[in-house]
């Protein structure tokens, strides 16, 4: 087997114990934690931006509550602000990346006697050309991809047919040049069998499913196989590290739809990872890749790492809440100080990628700070794709082709790219504790109401979005800008 990878084949060497988390020392996020444990009520804010279907998003960690990270107060960083989404997906329990599992033991024999299942939430992509279309209208039918006002949802059906007609030449040359199709269903694949194995060598058994949200396997496919394998205990754990309401919040919109219609799902104990960028073995295998990348330059402290994200449009982030550039800079941050402590003190730079459509996306964009940073004499530069743990297209394509190009015609002299941690031993085991941790926080959906006052003030408050979100969408669909945009081909 492949030293540093754990698919495909079972670990020969003896696991590494149980990754401590960054949150840990914390005793803030142990009380956090075990708040989570007890009460998955706590975690509700109702009146919290982000609602469109009631749906209640949180993040896992400390910092998603607006308190100071877990990850920063072990590091005596600088402070976080504060984020105003800290809501819990309905029922199910909300999991700290720092679960502090106390009585893990009691837990863990217990939970030997369940049928315990662990569902990976994922993107998904074109297997082949033919499959681009369709998965790109998947995509823009998303209610969370583009965001309309209730009173336009009736055109979400016919812009995302429109869009994803424009924009499919486009993308098709894309996947055509990355072999004919995303790896994505592969990769992600493998990673289920890695944790599986993770988790039986840690003495759980456990079936590991994969719920796609644009492309087989459907997540709604997984659900249905979940159910006939008659599971007693779920683990929903999204494959991204960050939160945002336009991945995992997307893809827990979709269980909440599928669990609050089911009897069996709605009773089902279910505990959601909502993201773990801050677990220790996470950022300790991204520190790794790095160094290993670092040392192919000639000389590895003259290099500048470039961080490179997946952007989100801005107003997610300052409008409704999205917590992903907080959390995306508080990574980026614990992985630096994770390389400082062990003697990199290499210069660092975080910019965002991939936007589409006309409005403006989070700043600053890849593609121009490759240029400024070639402009001011940087000569070698080190990518790092840091919002997915799977090659896919925007590693393969858009990095490793269009960026890379750019930044060498920019002067940049030596470039390197970080791979995707795929299917890294060290990361695949933290994922598989981060499993275990989760598991004893596990809740049925079915276990709270909401109460009527909550549904008043729901109401009050979709009331206001649905006619400023009208009037809003209405100047925006009409504005020359949008108009420009499709003459353009930006979608
Ligand atoms: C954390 C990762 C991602 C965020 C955030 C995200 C937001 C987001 N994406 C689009 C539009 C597109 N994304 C596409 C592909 C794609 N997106 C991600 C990840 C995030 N997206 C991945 C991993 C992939 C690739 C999957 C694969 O096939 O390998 C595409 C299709 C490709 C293309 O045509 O460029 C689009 C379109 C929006 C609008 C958005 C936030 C609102
Ligand atoms: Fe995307």
């Amino acid at each position: 087997m492949d030293a540093t990878s754990f698919c495909g084949a079972l670990p020969q060497t003896k696991l590494p114990a149980s990754n401590r988390n960054f949150s840990r020392s914390c005793p803030r996020a142990r009380s956090v934690v075990s708040v989570a444990r007890h009460s998955s009520e706590e975690f509700q804010q109702p009146d919290k931006l982000y609602s469109r279907e009631s749906l209640v998003v949180s993040s896992s960690s400390s910092a998603n509550k607006g308190m100071t990270a877990s990850g920063r107060s072990y590091l005596s960083g600088p402070v976080v602000k504060r984020n105003p989404v800290g809501q819990a997906f309905c029922a199910a329990s909300v999991v700290g990346v720092g679960a502090y599992c106390e009585g893990f033991v009691d837990s863990h024999l217990h939970v030997t006697e369940e049928k315990v299942g662990v569902l990976l939430l994922n993107l998904g992509g074109p297997e082949t050309l033919n499959d681009v279309q369709p998965f790109l209208f998947n995509l823009f039918a998303d209610p969370d991809i583009i965001r309309l006002p209730r009173l336009f949802q009736f055109l979400q059906k016919p812009l995302a047919k429109l869009i994803s007609v424009l924009r499919a030449p486009k993308s098709k040359e894309g996947y055509a040049s990355i072999g004919g199709g995303s790896p994505l269903r592969k990769i992600t694949d493998e990673q289920a069998d890695g944790i599986k194995m993770a988790l039986k060598a840690k003495g759980l058994t456990a079936n590991v499913y994969v719920g796609m949200r644009y492309w087989y396997p459907f997540t709604e496919e997984a659900i249905h196989q979940i159910k006939k394998d008659k599971i007693t205990k779920l683990v929903v754990l999204p494959l991204y590290p960050q939160f945002s309401i336009s991945t995992t919040g997307s893809s827990l919109r979709v269980l909440q739809n599928i669990f609050s219609e089911d009897a069996y799902l709605s009773r089902l104990p279910i505990a959601i990872i909502q993201s773990w960028y801050q677990r220790e073995g996470y950022i300790k295998s991204m520190a790794d890749l790095i160094g290993e990348e670092l040392q192919k330059f000639a000389k590895p402290e003259e290099v500048m790492i470039f961080f490179s994200a997946h952007g989100v449009p801005l107003t997610y982030v300052e409008d409704a809440g999205d917590p992903y550039k907080d959390q995306m800079e508080e990574c980026i941050y614990l992985i630096m100080q994770e390389l400082k402590a062990r003697g990199s003190y290499n210069d660092h730079t975080l910019a965002y990628q991939s936007r589409v459509g006309p409005v403006q996306w989070l700043k600053p964009y890849t593609d121009e700070v490759l240029v400024e940073l070639g402009q001011k004499g940087v000569k070698s530069l080190l990518a790092v794709p840091v919002s997915f743990v799977s090659e896919h297209i925007e590693t393969l394509e858009e990095i490793d082709m269009e960026y890379k190009e750019l930044a060498l015609e920019s002067g940049i002299e030596n470039w390197g790219r970080v791979p995707a941690l795929g299917c890294t031993s060290s990361f695949i085991t933290d994922l598989a504790d981060a499993v275990i941790e989760a598991l004893p926080s596990a809740k049925s959906f079915s276990t709270t109401r909401s109460t009527s006052e909550e549904s008043d003030r729901d109401f009050l408050s979709y009331a206001i979005k649905m006619i400023f979100g009208s009037v809003l969408a209405f100047v925006l669909l009409f504005s020359p800008k949008v108009i420009t945009a499709f003459r353009n081909r930006l979608f």
